[in-house]
């Protein structure tokens, strides 16, 4: 997952592409789908809009959360250290990864979405990594974040494609395929490698909601997607095991390729 990036941002290969935006409010469900699934096929991203959340309701999470890391250290860390909900700070430095946040991490329950927010921090320097380069270990990752840009989705190897705050989609959220759901989907869909760049100018502040499964279920490719064909990918494995694999080595490692899911 994520590492950072050896090579100074400004040398790297840099290319604008239409990514898909999905109107979760037009045509049929069927029609819906089937965008959704050749997005996850083709990008293992996407944006959806008209999903139902009200506008001002992400734009009050948006302003309570910039209010929140506006506070002092201390107060901050009032709300507890981030293990397992709270606040932390961080600079991924460990083993080569590059990356610096702070973040606010929030319970939740079935029926509503957790937050995650991050500010990053005002460095001289213009443009840093905020989050290395990584793909998300659960299923899928909504996000959505401030207008301030710096999101980008990496296709090919060494190539970055910047996913821009639409002005007419600002309401949009970011949808992730995640590595969990490439297994579940027996490598039909992929889990996209991505990160985000800072500026020091204005911080870029995000929320996501990481849908994982439950610890101890069995994760395996979906029967109807394994046939002769397209033999089975993965092994049996329990988010329990790939969470616990996945945090112990690189934010930039992909686990999901690696051989022992395989
Ligand atoms: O800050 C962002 O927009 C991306 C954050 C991210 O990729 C993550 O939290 O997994
Ligand atoms: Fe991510």
């Amino acid at each position: 997952m994520v590492l950072v990036t050896p090579t100074p941002i400004p040398t790297e290969k840099m290319r604008e592409i239409e990514l898909p935006v999905i109107d979760l409010s037009v045509g049929n469900r069927s029609e819906v789908s089937k965008l959704i699934v050749k997005a996850s096929e083709e990008f293992g991203f996407f944006k959806v809009i008209n999903h139902g959340v009200p506008e001002d309701v992400i734009t009050k999470m948006e302003q309570e959360s910039f209010k929140f890391f506006a506070k002092p250290v201390s107060e901050k860390q009032k709300v507890g250290p981030a293990n397992p909900y709270g606040y932390g700070s961080k600079t991924i430095g460990l083993n080569g990864d590059v990356g610096e946040v702070e973040y606010l991490l929030l319970s939740t329950n079935s029926l509503s979405i957790s937050q995650r927010a991050k500010t990053i921090s005002n460095d001289p320097v213009k443009f840093r990594i905020g989050f290395g380069e990584h793909s998300d270990s659960q299923i899928l990752t909504l996000l959505t974040s401030n207008d301030v840009p710096g999101l980008q989705i990496s296709l090919e190897d060494g190539m970055w494609f910047p996913v821009s705050p639409d002005p007419t989609t600002t309401t949009a959220f970011s949808v992730f395929v995640g590595d969990v759901l490439q297994a579940m989907a027996n490598g039909r869909f992929v889990s996209v490698r991505h990160r985000a760049l800072a500026n020091s100018y204005r911080p870029r502040l995000s929320m996501a909601y990481f849908g994982a499964p439950p610890l101890h279920a069995r994760i395996t490719p979906l029967p109807e997607l394994v046939c002769q064909y397209r033999p089975s990918r993965y092994r049996a494995f329990t988010w329990a095991e790939y969470k616990k694999a996945a945090y112990s080595l690189r934010l930039g490692d992909s686990y999901i390729f690696s051989t022992p899911w395989q």
